[in-house]
Order: C-alpha cells, then sequence, then structure tokens
C-alpha cells in the first residue's frame, strides 16, 4: 500500500480532534485524520490534502509537527503494509464537519477512546502527545487488526518543510 499521513489537531485546550473512521481500512475505529499519498506529493501535502477532504478543516503544509514516523507490518500481506507519517497541528482554519470518510469529535486529552481505537495507539500515542518523537514498528496479526508486536524508539525527526 503507499504511504500514509497521520493527522492529529490539538486545540490548546486540553482537547484533541478525532474522526470515526466510516469508510475502507479500520472503519469504526477513532483516529486522527489521513490517507495515502498521491503521486507528486510530498508527505505534509498529502497530510493537508487528507485533512480538508475528511474534516473540512484546511491547514498549511509547513505548521504541521512531525511527531512520528510507523511502519504498518502486514507479513501475513505486504500488499497492506504501509509506512505512516503522524503530525500533530495547532493552528488550522475551518470547522471540523461530517464527511464520507470520517464523523469528527473532540476529545479531552485525559479521556481518550483507546478501547475504540487501533490497538497500538495506546502505546505511542500517549508519549506522542507528552512531547516525544517516535520511529516504530508495528507488527499485525493475520487478522490484520490485532497487534503481535510493537517496537519504538524515541529519536529526532527531521523533516523538509
Ligand atoms: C496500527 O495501525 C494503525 N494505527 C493507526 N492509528 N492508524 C492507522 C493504522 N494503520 C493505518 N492507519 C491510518 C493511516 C491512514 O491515515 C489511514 C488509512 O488510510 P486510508 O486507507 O483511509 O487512505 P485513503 O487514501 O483516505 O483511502 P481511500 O482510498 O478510501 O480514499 O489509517
Amino acid at each position: 500500500m503507499r504511504d500514509t499521513s497521520l493527522v492529529y489537531l490539538l486545540d490548546g485546550a486540553g482537547r484533541v480532534l478525532l474522526g470515526r473512521k466510516r469508510r475502507g481500512m479500520g472503519v469504526g475505529k477513532w483516529n486522527g485524520f489521513g490517507g495515502k499519498i498521491e503521486p507528486g506529493e510530498t508527505m505534509r501535502q498529502c497530510a493537508a490534502r487528507e485533512l480538508r477532504e475528511e474534516s473540512g478543516i484546511t491547514v498549511r503544509p509547513e505548521d504541521l509537527d512531525l511527531a512520528a514516523d510507523l511502519y504498518f507490518d502486514q507479513p501475513s500481506d505486504g500488499r497492506w503494509s504501509h509506512g505512516g507519517m503522524v503530525y500533530f497541528v495547532r493552528k488550522w482554519q475551518g470547522e471540523p464537519h461530517l464527511s464520507e470518510e470520517m464523523e469528527p469529535r473532540w476529545f479531552s486529552l485525559d479521556q481518550l477512546p483507546y478501547e475504540e481505537m487501533w490497538e497500538a495507539d495506546r502505546i505511542w500515542l500517549p508519549q506522542l502527545l507528552a512531547g516525544k518523537q517516535l520511529r516504530g514498528t508495528i507488527l499485525f496479526a493475520p487478522d490484520g487488526d490485532h497487534v503481535i508486536q510493537s517496537i519504538f524508539q524515541e529519536v529526532h525527526l527531521d523533516e523538509k518543510k
């Protein structure tokens, strides 16, 4: 699969914007906003486009703060393996709205719905929210949903804006 972006809005008042996926990979789960990179795009452009398409929110690619460089490893069917760049953003324009792909909702940072999120999120997302930058690999079980193993390393991520 093509590499993907994943964006979380932070409102500076202790809340994060998540979306409940309404179709495709991870349907029914709360997640950040994102999707597959298109030919000719940078990952930041992909992140800004996917966020706009899925929530109506507009951001400048250079306002995205890179937080993690992940690899979603699906050994039972390598076609689903892909990289995922995770960003936080604190400056945006517009109000989140329902789209074909996502139902947006603000959550308090101390009450994230981990039971209804991807299994490994509870390991890496709190670390990113605490200000760490991570590189990591998440190894999926053959069902493509449950996680067998995940490995994360704190790093300094440097990406051209
Ligand atoms: C551990 O696995 C995952 N965890 C989290 N938190 N997010 C994940 C995981 N695996 C994939 N994702 C994210 C990465 C992307 O943001 C989406 C998948 O992208 P999608 O398939 O929805 O891409 P689109 O281009 O939007 O799809 P369409 O072809 O439907 O437009 O999930």
